[in-house]
């Protein structure tokens, strides 16, 4: 295992993101998390400690280096900049804090001082406003790796499911129009080469769904399934890519389709999302293919609802952790430093 920690960013300080980290601390020794480090924040989560009553020392730190000595008795939090614990209360000043972690966090990553960046839910439309410009962290990753913004692919994963969506935030009404062959291929191939490289799937089966109910039904109910998708489907096969499809979308979540794919390469954010948040809410993770940092973040979002309130399960941070430290570890082990 990597001895660098993992980096997390903060998130928004008035969503969940504070107690669920503090959470995540707590369960360190049960549930065998890696060392990580928090990039800034340290006023924030020492209140979000206090709030909950909760045992969680926080000491700040100057390096990631001296993180992992001491993840055993404190939550490591790196110093330089700070904010306050105001839970369901979002403001634009915790929006900033939360860009600040976000680019610290990606920072670590990116010059070799994390094994990978964990995220913390942040809303994308406070982030707007303090001059975040990206549809969204995966998008923001690519940039901050000096990669073009759709280098990146974002994939959901559970226990029982893996989905890719291949448009992401975008209004619904634009998504035939986004699609086409070259980017189905192009996000096919980078999710078959990371499920092998990251997650250790020699030869990842992927399923593609069709974009129409019923996968068109012969063209009745639509062309795209013929006209963009299947040609798709049929170049990353001549790659030697498992890819089949497309697949009617609401048959392919059942237990009977899952068995016979790693992924489902699905055509807008909500054909991908649904099943996973349905299935595995609470150890969903978010997971940033395609970059030469690993990021994973929990499936969730900032909960501004029921922050504060002590109802927050730590469970997808915990698994995004834990997955983090896994890509980690496999990336190390093929650079052979096992
Ligand atoms: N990775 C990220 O940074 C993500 C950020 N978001 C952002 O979060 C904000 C709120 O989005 P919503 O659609 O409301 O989704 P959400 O995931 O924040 O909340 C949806 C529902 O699930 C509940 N919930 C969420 N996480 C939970 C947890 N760990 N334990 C118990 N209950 C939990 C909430 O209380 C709420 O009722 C948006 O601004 C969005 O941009 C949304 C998804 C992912
Ligand atoms: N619905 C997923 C989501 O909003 C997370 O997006 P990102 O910030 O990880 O790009």
């Amino acid at each position: 295992m990597s001895q660098r920690p993992l980096a997390i960013s903060l998130g928004d300080p008035a969503g969940i993101g504070p107690e669920i980290i503090i959470a995540a601390w707590l369960a360190r020794q049960d549930r065998d998390i890696p060392a990580f480090v928090v990039a800034g924040g340290a006023n924030a989560l020492r209140k979000a400690a206090r709030a909950f009553s909760l045992d969680c020392p926080i000491e700040e730190v100057t390096e990631p280096a001296a993180a992992s000595g001491v993840f055993g008795r404190a939550l490591p939090v790196l110093r330089g900049f700070d904010g306050d614990y105001a839970p369901s209360a979002p403001d634009p000043a915790g929006a900033k804090l939360a860009l600040q972690s976000l680019e610290r966090a990606t920072q670590l990553a990116t010059d070799g001082d994390a094994s990978a960046v964990v995220t913390a839910p942040i809303a994308k439309g406070l982030l707007e406003q303090v001059g975040f410009t990206h549809p969204g962290q995966t998008e923001f990753l690519a940039a901050a790796c000096g990669l073009p913004d759709d280098a990146s692919v974002m994939m959901l994963a559970g226990p029982t499911l893996r989905a890719v969506p291949l448009t992401v935030h975008c209004p619904l009404a634009q998504v035939a129009q986004l699609l086409s062959t070259e980017l189905i291929v192009e996000r096919g191939r980078t999710t078959a080469n990371a499920l092998t490289r990251d997650f250790g799937i020699a030869r990842p089966r992927l399923a593609v769904t069709g974009l129409n109910p019923h996968a068109g039904e012969y063209g009745k109910f639509g062309h795209e399934e013929a006209d963009v998708i299947a040609p798709a489907i049929a170049a990353l096969k001549k790659e030697g890519i498992d890819a089949s499809g497309p697949y009617p979308a609401d048959a392919l979540f059942s237990p009977h389709s899952r068995a016979g794919f790693d992924v489902a390469l699905c055509m807008y954010h909500d054909q991908a999302l649904i099943p996973v948040k349905a299935l595995d809410f609470d150890q969903g993770v978010n997971v940033t293919l395609g970059l030469p940092i690993i990021r994973t973040s929990p499936d969730h979002g900032t909960a501004f609802d029921i922050a504060g309130h002590g109802l927050a399960n730590p469970g997808a941070m915990i698994a995004a952790l834990t997955m983090a430290g896994e890509c980690a570890a496999r990336r190390s082990l093929a650079h052979g430093n096992g």
